[in-house]
């Protein structure tokens, strides 16, 4: 099968996955515009209980898409417990998505206002025997998502964006070890959730959504590192990655729940 070239441009960009990935217009897409005011708090909710090991992370990588942080995930390491999720998920990754302004670039939007990037860590349910299969269930994944906003400058973001010269074309990866994402939480943990799925393809309908009310902050000039990267190969005529978001997409009935009054 050839695989779909998606991408974020004209020709290959959110508008045209639903021809080679019909769920694109599926009941619980994400991400979603989350109103506050609609959102429902619901006492049962527990607080996040996150814990990362920084021994799990193993490199980052230009995927053509984004930039990832992969972590090894064949032990309860780095895991993800309680908030709205029954279990134990493993964390298998993080990525962002930004724009090529600080007037756009996250995924999910609040009341409408966009932020100039947002981050996901990607966490797998143990129940299943791999990210893979865990991928393709309703209860397999859980993703919290923490918008940056512009402000003072990012120490800790500054560590990832430091190793950008060495993963700067599509393909491109390099060792990251010893860093752990919790530096990349705000202080608050107050959190919306719903259910939805991946934002890019194959946009498989199994993520139970985290997004945290707080931002953390990065400023222009590391959001201009960002824009560094590129979307292309060595050897293709350069393309910057930049807008590497998908928009919001129809709450279909779904309720956003908050963890907080
Ligand atoms: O929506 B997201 O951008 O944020 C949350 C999130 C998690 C994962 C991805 N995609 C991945 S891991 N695809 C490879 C793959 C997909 C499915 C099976 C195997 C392998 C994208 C996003
Ligand atoms: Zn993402």
């Amino acid at each position: 099968t050839v695989t779909m070239s998606w991408g974020y441009a004209p020709h290959n960009g959110p508008d045209k996955w639903a021809d080679n990935f019909p769920i694109a217009n599926g009941p619980r897409q994400s991400p979603i515009d989350i109103v506050p005011g609609q959102a429902s708090y619901d006492s049962g909710l527990k607080p996040l209980n996150i814990k990362y090991d920084p021994s799990t992370c193993l490199d980052i990588l230009n995927n053509g898409h984004s930039f990832q942080v992969t972590f090894t995930d064949d032990a309860d390491s780095s895991t993800l417990r309680d908030g709205p999720i029954s279990g134990i998920y493993r964390l298998k990754q993080f990525h962002f998505h930004w724009g090529g302004s600080d007037d756009k670039g996250s995924e999910h939007t609040v009341a409408g206002t966009k932020f100039p990037a947002e981050l996901h860590l990607v966490h797998w349910n143990t129940k299943y025997p791999s990210f893979g299969e865990a991928a393709s269930k309703p209860d397999g994944l859980a993703v919290v998502g923490v918008f940056l906003k512009a402000g003072d400058a990012n120490p800790n973001l500054q560590k990832v964006l430091d190793r950008f010269d060495d993963i700067k074309a599509k393909g491109k990866q390099t060792s990251f070890t010893g860093f752990d994402p919790t530096c990349l939480l705000p202080k608050s943990l107050d959190y919306w959730t719903y259910d939805g799925s991946l934002t890019t393809p194959p946009l498989l309908e199994s993520v139970t959504w985290i997004v945290c009310k707080e931002p953390i902050s990065v400023s222009s000039e590391q959001m201009a590192r960002f824009r560094s990267l590129l979307f292309t190969a060595d050897g293709e005529a350069e393309c910057c990655m930049v807008d590497n978001y998908r928009p919001p997409q129809p709450l279909k009935g779904r309720s956003v729940r908050a963890s907080f009054q």
